[in-house]
């Protein structure tokens, strides 16, 4: 369970996050959608703890967040994340890349030499067998293709055992078919092993089709929280201030997604 309350974060005179209050249960696959510059990615560091808020409170589990954790690697975080661009080792084997998410809680001496426990090697293989990659474990982080990284990104955040997983974009450089795939394998590994995931993403539709709930967020508030099916155009335009896209109401029709709104063309030509 997280508890966020009344996050609050400024860059300079810039407030990117204004009082944010979330929680999100175990098992929960939320995703975050906003424009560029909403404050998304900043919203999953400070959850992680890579950015300190300037007011407000995050609990996982009952803990608070603290920023002063992170670089302890003898204690296991209870969050894990997935990025954009993967963020693999290449010159690693698959197996390597998702032990790097066992190395918390292994000494430094065994960590620099790669040495693992066989009962890590085993459990990053299970992790590797949930996104159906066992069979590469052996091969080279930059010997697969952009899906079967990010699809050992999920597996290597699962092997931290984390009780919540932030995915920032994690399928931005992904064409729709393989996108589609590996927002399959996080939203399936979100139910069955009841881990939390906040997953940002820009496309309404991956939303529509994935999210079993939406955040929207927009100038660093929370403008809509809801079921993907009470999206509307009229929530998508508060979501996406000044939007002209009347692709937006397809995608809504077409998904099945709200509906009344849905059903009144956007603009000429909708
Ligand atoms: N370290 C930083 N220092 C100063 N400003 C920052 C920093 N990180 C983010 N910002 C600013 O905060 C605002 C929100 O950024 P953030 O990355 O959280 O937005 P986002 O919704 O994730 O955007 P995108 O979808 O483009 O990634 C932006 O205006 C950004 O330029």
């Amino acid at each position: 369970m997280i508890e966020i309350k009344g996050l609050a974060k400024s860059y300079g005179d810039r407030r990117v996050l204004k009082q944010v209050d979330l929680s999100v249960r175990a098992g929960e696959f939320l995703v975050v959608l906003g424009p560029s510059g909403a404050g998304k990615s900043t919203l999953l560091r400070c959850v992680n703890g890579l950015v300190k808020s300037d007011r407000g409170e995050i609990a996982i589990d009952g803990r608070t967040v603290r920023t002063a954790d992170l670089g302890r690697r003898e204690e296991r975080r209870p969050t894990a994340m997935i990025f954009q661009h993967h963020n693999l080792v290449k010159r690693l084997s698959v197996l390597k890349n998702v032990l790097v998410g066992r190395m918390a809680g292994m000494s430094s001496l065994m960590a620099l030499f790669q040495l693992f426990p066989a009962r890590d090697v085993e459990q990053a293989l299970a992790c590797l067998r949930r996104v159906e990659l066992e069979h590469k474990a052996q091969v080279r982080g930059d010997q697969i293709s952009g899906g079967e990284q990010q699809r050992v990104g999920i597996a290597r955040a699962l092997a931290q055992e984390p009780a919540v997983i932030l995915a920032d974009e994690p399928v931005a450089s992904l064409d729709p078919k393989t996108a589609r795939i590996v927002l399959g394998y996080l939203k399936r590994i979100c139910k069955e092993t009841d881990i939390a995931v906040i997953c940002n993403l820009h496309q309404v539709d991956y939303a529509v089709e994935f999210g079993e709930r939406v955040v929207g967020l927009s100038d660093g508030a929370v403008v809509f929280d809801g079921p993907p099916d009470r999206l509307s155009t009229e929530i998508v335009h508060r979501i996406y201030p000044g939007l002209e896209d009347p692709g937006i109401a397809r995608v809504l029709r077409f998904q099945g997604g709200s509906h009344a709104a849905a059903d009144q063309p956007l603009a000429a030509g909708a």
